[in-house]
């Protein structure tokens, strides 16, 4: 369990992290959210002692970091891929590692193993893809066996099946109990991985809530009808207007928002017209998470979407 209390950190002037509060609980995935620059990263680094709090705490399993005898037995993370010595071979990583943590030698062949990294154990790290760095990195996080583990975009730089793989890996270290608290740009991938989500912008929580909740609380579900002859359309969207729904025209079909599937199709026929299709709009992740944030994007380019 990972918990935070009014984390604060400053910058100067800028509050980059502004007074988190929350907990990201074991055995669920919990997807961490939010804008470039929202303060995902520096939240991460608190947590790993990496950066002290200019306010507030942050706590592992009711610990501080800094009071972890073997750290990597508790936490493991994924935070920068290839921070690590370019000339030395992965295998020789993590055997470094796991001494520094009374962790047995035996581990590293195991987790390199998980990451599939066997074959080039004895390669140097700096001559790594993107993706086997990312893949190392992982490897490194695994290490120690730990109850909470936090990965900071552990799928940038992989190949779809790489990308399988992890949201695989994370599912199955959720089912063991564990803690898995994950930071991500692809909505579409959080939207499969994850249980829960923590979403912040400019430093400040806008949302902590099990995915679906907040899909469903963020975003309007809509009904799509094809109408093919004009006049009947005319007809339906002012029908639809009265009974307080509000449309909208998209690629030839008339989307409703604000009135239910079975009311769109009473009006129907009511109306007695002829559609060709009639069909819910459910909103993806990505929907929600833009309605969400679309006032905390600090560098945002002002294209819709
Ligand atoms: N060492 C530092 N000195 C000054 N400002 C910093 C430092 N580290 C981070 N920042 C600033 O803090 C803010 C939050 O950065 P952070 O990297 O935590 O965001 P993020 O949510 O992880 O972003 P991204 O999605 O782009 O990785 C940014 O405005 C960044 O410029």
């Amino acid at each position: 369990m990972i918990t935070l209390r009014g984390l604060t950190k400053r910058y100067g002037e800028k509050t980059v992290v502004d007074g988190l509060t929350f907990a990201v609980e074991p055995g669920k995935v919990t997807g961490f959210l939010g804008p470039n620059g929202a303060g995902k990263s520096t939240t991460m680094r608190m947590t790993l002692g990496l950066d002290a709090p200019n306010d507030g705490e942050v706590r592992i399993d009711g610990k501080r970091y800094e009071d972890l005898r073997f750290p990597l037995r508790e936490v493991g993370a994924l935070l920068e891929a290839k921070a690590l010595h370019p000339g030395r071979s992965a295998g020789k990583h993590l055997l470094a590692m796991a001494r520094s943590n009374g962790i047995p030698a035996s581990r590293v062949d195991e987790v390199l193993a998980t990451v599939g990294l066997s074959d080039v154990a004895g390669k140097r790290a700096g001559t790594f893809s993107l993706g086997m760095g990312q893949r190392l990195g992982i490897a490194g996080a695994l290490l120690g066996d730990p109850g909470v583990l936090m990965f900071d975009e552990p799928v940038n730089g992989l190949d779809p099946d790489g990308v399988r793989w992890v949201r695989h890996l994370m599912r199955s270290l959720a089912e063991e109990g564990r803690t898995v608290f994950v930071s991500s740009h692809l909505m579409s991938e959080m939207q499969l991985t994850a249980d829960r989500l923590v979403v912040i912008g400019k430093g400040k929580l806008l949302a902590d809530a099990p995915v679906d909740e907040f899909i469903a609380g963020n975003s309007r579900t809509s009904v799509a009808v094809r109408v093919p002859a004009p006049a009947e359309l005319h007809a339906l969207e002012q029908r639809l207007h009265a009974l307080g729904a509000t449309t909208e025209a998209d690629q030839g079909e008339l989307v409703v928002h604000d009135l239910p599937i079975h009311l769109v199709g009473d009006a129907v026929h009511e109306l007695g017209i002829r559609v060709h299709g009639l069909t819910e709009r459910t909103a993806s992740l990505e929907q929600a998470y833009m309605e969400l944030t679309a006032s905390s994007v600090e560098y945002g380019t002002g294209v819709a979407a």
